[in-house]
């Protein structure tokens, strides 16, 4: 029997926080014969759901489940932990972009880089799904000077998913075949959805797709925009999808993708592919061992650079906005 695995979630009082702790307790994440202990934090006036959301959990007599933790209280439930899931922030609703929860959330991130710092495991895996995801993981970073920067993502897993669904949908062609799928940049209408090195069965999906203007004028703007079709349709922002890409995210990181596909994470830049340092910024990775590899050596068409470019550009300026957390 392994020894149990301290996972904090944050904001698990809300809306990600209830499909994705059942998905969790049920050994999705860590494979089923990893035992686990979720610690969970919301704000003191989540405690009341919290204890239902507990409640619940118990109900499910999941094996795996340990224990369960409730707080508001961010050292206890960050103590120790192994695996960190930032979820806990204000969502956006109709009109806004991502970066204007920028000011709401931000100091969320300080306050919790800072505990996570002072009370967590040494090599403790960060992911920070809260909006702007890039941008707060990098105040979460750059408040936690003991860490490992390579300790600490963004989730760009959901806009992966979107853009291999896409693929597989306009072909017809089943969803676990399509590989090497990769979104670029910040998680935000200026990522870059990126199918020039996709592949289906082997065969590049560019010489796959019957119009080769779908990929610039359908394929990139459907996935940029997904977020926002989501909140129009549901009044409330995409929830289950993103639980279950943030349960995929660290899967792959812990226990390595399936057959030998890459993936992509928004991790701290290292200049791969001319984006320099300072910013959080989805490229494709490999995983193995409960490391990260960017893929390297990708040609990069001049239309793609522009794009890449300009993401970046806009993480510099949500950098510059909220410099006096860093
Ligand atoms: N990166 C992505 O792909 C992606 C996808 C979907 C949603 N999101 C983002 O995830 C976040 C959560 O979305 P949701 O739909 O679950 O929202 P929600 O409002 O349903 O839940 C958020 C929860 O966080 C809690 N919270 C707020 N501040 C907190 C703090 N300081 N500490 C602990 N908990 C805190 C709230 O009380 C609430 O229970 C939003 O910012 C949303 O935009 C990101
Ligand atoms: O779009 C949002 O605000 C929520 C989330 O980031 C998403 O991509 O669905």
């Amino acid at each position: 029997m392994k020894a149990p695995i301290r996972i904090t979630v944050t904001g698990a009082a809300g809306q990600i926080g209830y499909s994705l702790l059942f998905r969790i307790a049920n050994g999705d994440m860590l494979g089923d014969d990893q035992p686990i202990i979720l610690q969970l934090l919301d704000l003191p006036q989540a405690q009341q759901v919290l204890r239902g959301v507990m409640m619940e959990l118990e109900d499910c007599a999941f094996p795996l489940l340990q224990q369960v933790i409730i707080s508001d209280d961010p050292k206890i439930a960050f103590k120790d932990a192994e695996i960190a899931m930032l979820v806990g922030a204000r969502p956006r609703s109709k009109g806004m972009e991502r970066k204007d929860l920028l000011e709401a959330n931000g100091v969320i991130f300080s306050v919790q880089g800072r505990i996570l710092n002072e009370v967590a495991a040494r090599h403790v895996k960060v992911l920070v799904v809260g909006n702007p995801a890039n941008t707060n993981a990098l105040i979460a970073m750059k408040n936690a000077p003991d860490l490992d920067p390579r300790n600490f993502s963004a989730m760009m897993r959901l806009d992966h998913n979107r853009a291999i669904a896409q693929v597989a949908q306009h072909l017809f062609q089943p969803v676990r075949d399509v590989k090497r799928m990769i979104v670029w940049g910040n998680h935000s209408g200026t990522q870059y959805p990126d199918l020039n090195h996709a592949q289906i069965r082997g065969i590049p999906v560019r010489d796959l797709l019957p119009d080769q203007n779908w990929a610039e004028n359908e394929f990139i703007p459907t996935v940029q925009k997904r977020g926002t079709m989501v909140i129009e349709a549901r009044g409330l922002s995409s929830a289950a999808s993103a639980a279950n890409a943030a349960v995929a995210h660290m899967h792959d990181w812990v226990l390595g993708a399936h057959h030998n596909n890459w993936v992509t994470m928004s991790v701290p830049s290292d200049g791969s592919y001319d984006i320099p340092e300072g910013v959080i910024y989805g490229f494709p990775v490999r995983c193995n061992q409960g490391r990260y590899q960017i893929v390297q050596n990708l040609a990069i068409s001049e239309l793609g650079r522009r794009h890449m470019q300009d993401s970046y550009r806009e993480l510099l300026e949500e950098r510059e906005h909220v410099k006096h957390l860093l």
